[in-house]
């Protein structure tokens, strides 16, 4: 229904709509920040098989967000949600020292597709409310972000919980969006 409502909002106030793919390894948060970011609150999550999608109204846009499942049988289809996408979001666990290099992979591989040309991406830190938790500065050098040369790209710390950081992230996107949408 929110989803039907914010479709017709779209069509009578003409309001841009862009499409953010959310990836990133199984456990990272990813059906967490949809959910936060769509309800304000906290779901208890499953492991994704296949994907969720909402609506997100930011300021006077909408963003269609795709969270895909994480898993590593999974991964190969992220290529599939990619036509179209304005901006992609990679979250990380930010305690996920052991897996940081897999990360670091599949974010790259993605990088590879020419469906992403023009799409910024957003990598956000999550779960730094947990006391392990690797620094922005660490994971920029962990998952070799400068070496990151056609894209866009920006890190922010976040954590789904409390939502902290989330909109930080957002805006960075939106700052780059806007202006292009259909
Ligand atoms: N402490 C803490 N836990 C978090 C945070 N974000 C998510 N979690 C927890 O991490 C676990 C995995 O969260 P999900 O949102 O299901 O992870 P996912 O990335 O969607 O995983 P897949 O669907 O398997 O790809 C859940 O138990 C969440 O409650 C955070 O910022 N801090
Ligand atoms: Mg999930």
């Amino acid at each position: 229904m929110g989803a039907l409502f914010s479709t017709l909002w779209a069509m009578w106030f003409g309001s841009k709509e862009y499409k953010i793919v959310m990836v990133g390894l199984d456990n990272a948060g990813k059906t967490t920040i949809l959910y936060k970011l769509h309800l304000g609150e906290v779901v208890q999550a499953t492991a994704t098989v296949g994907s969720n999608v909402e609506l997100v109204r930011f300021k006077n846009i909408q963003l269609e967000i795709w969270d895909l499942g994480g898993q590593q049988n999974l991964r190969p289809f992220w290529a599939t949600y990619l036509k179209n996408t304005d901006a992609v979001v990679m979250v990380v666990d930010s305690t996920d020292r052991a897996r940081v290099g897999v990360t670091k992979s599949e974010l790259f591989n993605l990088l590879e597709s020419e469906e992403l040309a023009k799409a910024p991406i957003l990598v956000y830190a999550n779960k730094q409310d947990l006391r392990d938790a690797m620094t922005v500065e660490e994971l920029t050098q962990s998952l070799m972000l400068h070496s990151i040369r056609n894209h866009d790209w920006h890190i922010q710390a976040c954590c789904a919980l409390t939502g902290e950081g989330l909109l930080d992230g957002i805006n960075w996107i939106y700052q780059r969006t806007k202006g292009n949408g259909s």
